[in-house]
């Protein structure tokens, strides 16, 4: 089964609108084709670079507000899955000032969201960069389950952004089937410099799965500055495309049945000797 993996690259700023239109003109430039189609989008996509007091503003309830309308408008005009990096989603009987939850949705290329992962690992870090002091908590809630779907027959399982320094998470999404993982993120470029490559393709090697891993780049308003290098990798830990920093797509088709030779060949899901205890 073939499939058109692509991860978005752009620099989010605090204003939805405006988002929103750089993430059609970049969708624009995919050419058409049969090949079903995935876009992860970054994390934070439709705002990012504003304060908390913006983000909270900017939180939806599930199922109505701007952004969701978007980005169902978006997979129906572009006939893609889309991944919508994290979206700010508020419980339905949430205080208007309430934390919310750092959600992956996912649309089909009808339009209708058929997904929902919540961030599970915050980031409350200390960074040695202008920003410093990381605190995702204090407007975040984590969320608490383990999250797949499924795309013609293919498994696509969702992560985060820090999420993808916890293997354990990814070792799950692996022991539910999952072909493809999509981890749309925001790395700083501190950490990005360091450790971006190097996890995202200990990831693919260890899980034996595509990786997505679409990244927010450059600079943003509030002074954070993020590390772009969004890539696709196969299951080999080969990069099958990259792109540096600047704002674009990354796009790689790929053939999901030939990860049955590797993991036949090299069967580690099977030889598996530990579990982790969910402390979830
Ligand atoms: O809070 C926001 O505005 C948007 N969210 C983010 O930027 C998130 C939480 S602060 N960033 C990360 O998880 C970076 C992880 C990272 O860089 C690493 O693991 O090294």
């Amino acid at each position: 089964m073939k499939l058109r993996l692509v991860a978005l690259q752009m620099t989010s700023g605090p204003d939805v609108e405006q988002n929103i239109q750089q993430v059609e003109f970049l969708l624009s430039q995919l050419t058409l084709c049969d090949t079903p189609t995935l876009v992860v989008l970054p994390e934070c996509w439709a705002c990012f670079g504003g304060n908390e007091q913006l983000q909270l503003q900017t939180a939806e309830i599930l199922g109505v507000g701007q952004i969701q309308h978007a980005m169902s408008q978006l997979a129906a005009k572009f006939k893609v899955w889309l991944v919508g990096g994290s979206v700010p989603i508020k419980g339905q009987s949430a205080q208007p000032q309430s934390k919310f939850y750092a959600a992956s949705l996912v649309y089909n290329p009808h339009g209708q969201c058929v997904a929902q992962y919540n961030k599970i690992h915050l980031f409350d870090v200390e960074v040695a960069d202008k920003t410093g002091s990381y605190q995702e908590s204090l407007y975040t809630r984590a969320g608490a389950d383990i999250v797949t779907f499924d795309l013609q027959g293919a498994k696509i399982g969702l992560a985060i952004c820090y999420d993808l320094r916890f293997p354990e998470l990814f070792r799950a999404l692996q022991a539910q089937g999952a072909d493809v993982i999509c981890v749309p993120s925001a790395f700083t470029y501190v950490t990005g410099q360091a450790h971006w490559q190097i996890l995202n393709q200990a990831r693919a090697i260890e899980n034996q799965c595509f990786m997505v891993a679409a990244n927010q780049v450059g600079q943003h308003n509030n002074g954070r500055e993020t590390w772009g290098h969004s890539m696709v990798i196969d299951a080999w830990g080969e990069l099958l495309d990259i792109r540096g920093s600047q704002p674009g797509l990354v796009i790689a088709e790929v053939d999901i049945t030939s990860l049955q030779q590797i993991r036949a060949k090299m069967p580690n899901l099977q030889h598996r000797k530990i579990q982790v205890a969910s402390s979830l």
